[in-house]
């Protein structure tokens, strides 16, 4: 069976679908995840991902998925090597989202069950990645080579793949990115802010309900 119709690529997408949007924690440390979750699950939003370059990162996961429950998806962000794929397998996170395209990870992926939203760039990298196993192909750093023009112009051949625009995305691009195709959007800094190093959380509060509300016109 071709692996965009296993049935947990099927699963993740159709989550990720009723949501359109995943919010990226990354920072220098994990103290402020639990808090900045909270709120980001009472605004409305339901997938996370919790980057691995920040130190104690699966340890957070783990604590997420405890504290979210289940109609919350948990991921982990930056996942590089095989060997990060089995170490969050074994810490129980719901997706992988890759920085860049690796036939191993996703291989390993697969054999786990896990749905991987795997960095691409150009074209050739994102049939790669979409043939290889990818849930979704996140097209990443978007915001730097051409934001929604680019989605646009990679889309147009390859009209299939769902494309998760994904660096540099701001809260003013969300719209333009969703009608012009896109299967949801990610973000980190234009949605955190400072909040993961103690900033306040009700500009967070305002941030994440604004995307929550304005991804919740495209599901
Ligand atoms: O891990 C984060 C991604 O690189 C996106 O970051 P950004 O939304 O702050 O541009």
């Amino acid at each position: 069976m071709r692996a965009a119709l296993k049935k947990h690529n099927i699963r993740f997408r159709e989550r990720l679908a009723a949501s359109k949007v995943i919010a990226i924690l990354r920072a220098e440390d994990a103290e402020y995840f639990a808090d900045v979750a909270q709120v980001l699950y009472d605004a409305g939003i339901r997938v996370i991902e919790a980057a691995l370059t920040t130190p104690g990162a699966l340890d957070a996961i783990g604590q997420l998925l405890r504290e979210l429950g289940p109609d919350t998806m948990v991921g982990a962000g930056s996942v590089r090597t095989v060997s990060d794929v089995d170490n969050c397998a074994a810490a129980g996170v719901d997706f992988l989202v890759t920085p860049t395209f690796s036939a191993g990870v996703l291989d390993r992926a697969q054999q786990y069950g896990l749905p991987v939203v795997c960095g691409a760039l150009t074209p050739t990298e994102i049939d790669a990645a979409w043939r290889r196993g990818a849930a979704v192909v996140k097209v990443f750093p978007i915001g730097p080579v051409g934001g929604v023009g680019y989605l646009r112009a990679v889309r147009a051949p390859l009209p299939e793949i769902p494309l998760v625009p994904t660096g540099g995305v701001t809260m003013d691009e969300v719209e333009g990115y969703l009608g012009a195709g896109a299967f949801a959007v990610a973000a980190a800094g234009p949605l955190i802010g400072d909040a993961l190093c103690g900033g306040r959380l009700d500009e967070l509060t305002r941030r994440a309900s604004r995307l929550a509300a304005l991804a919740g016109k495209f599901v």
